[in-house]
């Protein structure tokens, strides 16, 4: 009998009052639903705490959320962030053994904003820290102050690179994509091939080559109101049926 995917979504560790505790956004745990036809599992930013192995052989794909915490840039030797920049040390000793692990395996990987930056610093590239103060790029943070429904709106195209997994998908050589993020890829990690660039060359989509799976990062939102944007729904379908996969195959 086929069963829905279990789908892991990785947590931001917040503080709210005096404890921490372990949050995802609505709108990823809803998408992994709506989207990836899959049943989301929050998990914890507990880093090596749990058996990754172990939670690796229940789940039949993990999805990388974003946050507007930043990857602490001594994982790939960054300089020094800028003080009070947000942190979550917690999720990032979570996160980055846990996609390499993932991806080792065969366990579907979707990496979303922050999660697209975890997968490359997991694979050894690196990041640049103010993507909008370097020149010759755009500014890709959203526009500060307005409704959330204008933040997350179309803000820029993809140019999609041919012979890769978003052209086997359908999706269509150049569409529009939301942006919200201050950081992106400096140095593409070995292993991963470009899927989708920026107008201004910055990397917006990643695969890693030669994965057992899907493992696909994208530094856009394809989250934000999933069902309404066929291209978004596209690589969430993609994801799904990676993670429907491997729950039929045990
Ligand atoms: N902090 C990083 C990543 C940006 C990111 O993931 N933004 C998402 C914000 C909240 C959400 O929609 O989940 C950067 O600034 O590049």
């Amino acid at each position: 009998m086929s069963r829905l995917p279990l789908i892991g979504v990785s947590a931001c560790v917040k503080q709210i009052g005096s404890k921490p505790y372990h949050v995802t956004g609505d709108k990823y745990l809803r998408a992994v639903i709506s989207g990836a036809s899959g049943i989301p599992v929050i998990i914890p930013s507990l880093g090596e705490v749990i058996d990754q192995e172990a939670m690796l052989a229940s789940l039949d794909g993990l999805l990388f959320t974003g946050s507007a915490s930043n990857v602490e840039p001594h994982h790939y030797s960054g300089s020094a962030s800028e003080a009070g920049t947000l942190h979550d040390s917690l999720r990032d000793s979570t996160t980055l053994p846990l996609i390499r692990r993932a991806v080792a395996a065969g366990v579907p990987v979707l990496g979303i904003c922050r999660g697209f930056q975890e997968m490359n610093v997991a694979f050894g590239g690196t990041l640049h820290q103010k993507v909008h103060e370097i020149e010759g790029f755009m500014d890709h943070r959203e526009p500060a102050g307005e409704p959330i429904e204008i933040q997350y709106g179309l803000r820029h195209v993809v140019d999609v690179q041919p012979g890769g997994v978003f052209a086997d998908i359908g999706l269509p050589s150049q569409f529009q994509v939301n942006s919200i993020h201050g950081q992106g890829v400096e140095r593409l990690a070995p292993g991963l091939r470009v899927e989708a660039l920026a107008p201004d060359g910055l990397v917006e989509a990643f695969c890693v080559e030669g994965a057992k799976t899907f493992a696909v990062g994208v530094q856009w939102h394809p989250e934000w109101q999933v069902e309404t944007n066929p291209n978004y729904l596209a690589i969430f379908q993609a994801f799904g049926k990676a993670c429907s996969k491997r729950a039929g195959n045990r």
